[in-house]
């Protein structure tokens, strides 16, 4: 039995995964689902974003569809028990620490994306985002000064198993594809960039067929506008990337559009939309569910071994979005549930 945890979350999460779950079953019939629950939904009944039910179910399971977490509602409380804790908890307690975020142009959403047609035809790159460490995880707090004044901080770090495991995913995914892997850092201003730099050169050294360079991340947002055809495979660190993939989603047409696998060392993975819960559009059907749909085919690819199902669902989207299927966030008016039954309809 191949089980898949659906933590289906807040605001839209639930909205796109129900769709998403509509085409895996009718792709690979064979899964067993079992929800969980996540972020404020768990919160209200719970009195906690991540409960150990949810965590168990996590553990148990062979991979782990997620929707999104995050509800206004919860703004005000304390940040351990905001709904966003429990997907930075999940990655961290499952050992998620590589993110794979690809952006491409699907043929025909030039009109969606933010550039130029004839620029944005050339995004076809993937962000391998470090997912475990970074400000993200490093010591946090509020202090006061001698003179009274509130001070918020949180520590960027990395050691160089870190940096070093995270770059061995870069290299190897830029192996798959055009064989050219750009690091980004600040490595000009921080200490945390200046290491991570030193050890990607040191890995490099197991990939003489990868062409390694190195970009600061200013000039890489504006590269990325600017001529994104330019980028295969960059390899980043937590923050970073989860800044450039919010951007190069808008170069692909749309934030409803990109995908997310997050990896450990085990076959096990969670695979969620990079968007999140979208408080302005949820409970209305408006989402766009494409994002999580080629989530659920990454996860087929990634963490069941069926690639040509993937492959499938990946073919599914294209067709439909050739053929002009397009959600609100897209330029149309197709409802989310609309929008899968013409992925349905492409499979
Ligand atoms: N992994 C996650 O669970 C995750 C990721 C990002 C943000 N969040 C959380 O989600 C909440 C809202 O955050 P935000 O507004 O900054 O980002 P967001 O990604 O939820 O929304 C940003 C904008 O994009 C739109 N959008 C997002 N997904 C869409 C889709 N599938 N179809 C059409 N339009 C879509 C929204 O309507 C909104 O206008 C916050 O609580 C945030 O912390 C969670
Ligand atoms: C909700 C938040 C913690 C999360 C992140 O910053 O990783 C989100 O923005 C994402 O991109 O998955
Ligand atoms: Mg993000």
């Amino acid at each position: 039995m191949t089980l898949i945890a659906v933590l289906a979350g807040d605001g839209i999460g639930p909205e796109v995964t129900a769709q998403a779950r509509r085409v895996l079953e009718v792709v690979a019939p064979d899964l067993t689902y079992e929800e969980g629950l996540v972020g404020g939904a768990a919160y209200r009944q719970t009195g906690h974003p991540l409960p150990e039910a949810t965590l168990a179910l996590a553990e148990r399971a062979d991979a782990i569809l997620f929707g999104a977490v995050g509800d206004p509602e919860f703004d005000g409380l304390e940040r351990a028990l905001r709904p966003e804790q429990a997907i930075l908890g999940l990655r961290k307690s499952l050992g998620l620490f590589a993110n794979l975020r690809p952006a491409r142009l699907f043929e025909g959403l030039e009109d969606a994306s933010a550039l130029k047609p004839e620029i944005a035809r050339t995004i076809d790159l993937v962000i391998v985002r470090e997912l475990t460490g970074d400000v993200y995880f490093g010591d946090k707090g509020r202090d006061l000064t001698p003179a009274g004044l509130r001070v918020g901080h949180d520590l960027m770090r990395y050691d160089e198993e870190e940096v070093a495991r995270i770059a061995h995913v870069g290299f190897g995914t830029a192996r798959t594809r055009r064989g050219r892997l750009l690091s980004v850092d600040k490595a000009n201003v921080l200490e945390t960039s200046q290491l991570w730099r030193d050890v990607v050169v040191e890995v490099a050294r197991d990939y003489p067929d990868v062409q390694l360079a190195h970009m600061y991340v200013d000039n890489a947002a504006m590269q990325l506008v600017r001529d994104p055809g330019q980028f295969d495979t960059i390899v980043t660190g937590n923050l970073f990337g989860d800044i450039l993939s919010d951007q190069a989603s808008m170069c692909a047409g749309s934030i409803g559009m990109l995908a997310s696998a997050a990896l450990g060392e085990t076959g096990k993975g969670l695979y969620e939309p990079i968007h999140g819960s979208a408080p302005d559009i949820a409970g209305q059907g408006r989402a766009n569910p494409c994002a999580t749909i080629l989530s659920a085919a990454m996860m087929l690819r990634h963490s069941l071994g069926r690639g040509d199902d993937a492959d499938r669902i990946e073919a599914a989207v294209a067709r439909a979005i050739s053929e002009g299927a397009r959600t609100a966030d897209l330029g149309g008016s197709l409802s989310t549930e609309a929008m899968a039954e013409r992925v349905l309809a492409g499979l």
